[in-house]
């Protein structure tokens, strides 16, 4: 289902007025509309699946490693609906010949970001899409981020980044293939 813009205007409305603020102040007026703008927008990932991105591949004798690094993605913590940020790092090694797209992997990861979620299942379902959807025989993710909740409030860890990553197949069985593929996420 799509964002319902009335109902988060609706509830954007509400929120100002219990946090205090005039609804209806000039500078507010057009705010709850901008921000179910903004939702429909940034929870888009909610209408889409991994069946998308990853319908495209092309038949390419490649059986080693294929890894797109430092794909800036945004996504929204579901604890605090505050944005966490940073960099995704994707690599896979096909299965049965089929390969995708370079793009369809940042695809993929927006979009599982743009959903209420949390980092490491954004983390896994990267890595889950990539077996079930694309037929990879392994799959490795690695997504670095900065929490907004863990900046701006709370704990106040402003810089603070946190590392997950989830491994799948041929790239968490074959220690000097997954070896090679997080030398080559950290640059080396
Ligand atoms: N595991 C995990 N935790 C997250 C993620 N994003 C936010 N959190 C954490 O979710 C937790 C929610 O904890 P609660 O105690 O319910 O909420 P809170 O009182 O606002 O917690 P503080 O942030 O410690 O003030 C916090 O520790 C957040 O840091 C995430 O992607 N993964
Ligand atoms: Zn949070």
């Amino acid at each position: 289902m799509a964002v319902d813009r009335p109902r988060v205007e609706a509830a954007v409305r509400e929120l100002l007025a219990g946090i205090g603020e005039d609804p209806g102040r000039d500078g507010l007026l057009d705010t709850p509309a901008r921000v179910a703008r903004m939702y429909a927008e940034v929870f888009e990932g909610l209408d889409q699946d991994a069946h998308e991105p990853l319908s495209t591949t092309f038949d390419i004798e490649h059986q080693e490693l294929v890894l797109v690094r430092d794909i800036a993605f945004h996504s929204m913590c579901e604890h605090h609906l505050l944005p966490f940020h940073g960099m995704a790092h994707v690599g896979y090694i096909p299965g049965g010949g089929a390969v995708t797209g370079l793009s369809k992997l940042a695809r993929l990861v927006h979009v599982y970001a743009r959903r209420p979620q949390v980092q490491e299942r954004l983390t896994f379902q990267i890595a889950d899409a990539l077996m079930d959807e694309l037929g990879a025989a392994g799959a490795i993710v690695v997504i670095e981020a900065e929490h907004m909740c863990m900046s701006m409030r709370g704990v106040r860890a402003a810089g603070a980044r946190t590392i997950t990553s989830a491994v799948r197949g041929m790239l968490r069985d074959n220690p000097s293939t997954r070896g090679e593929a997080m030398a080559l996420i950290n640059g080396r």
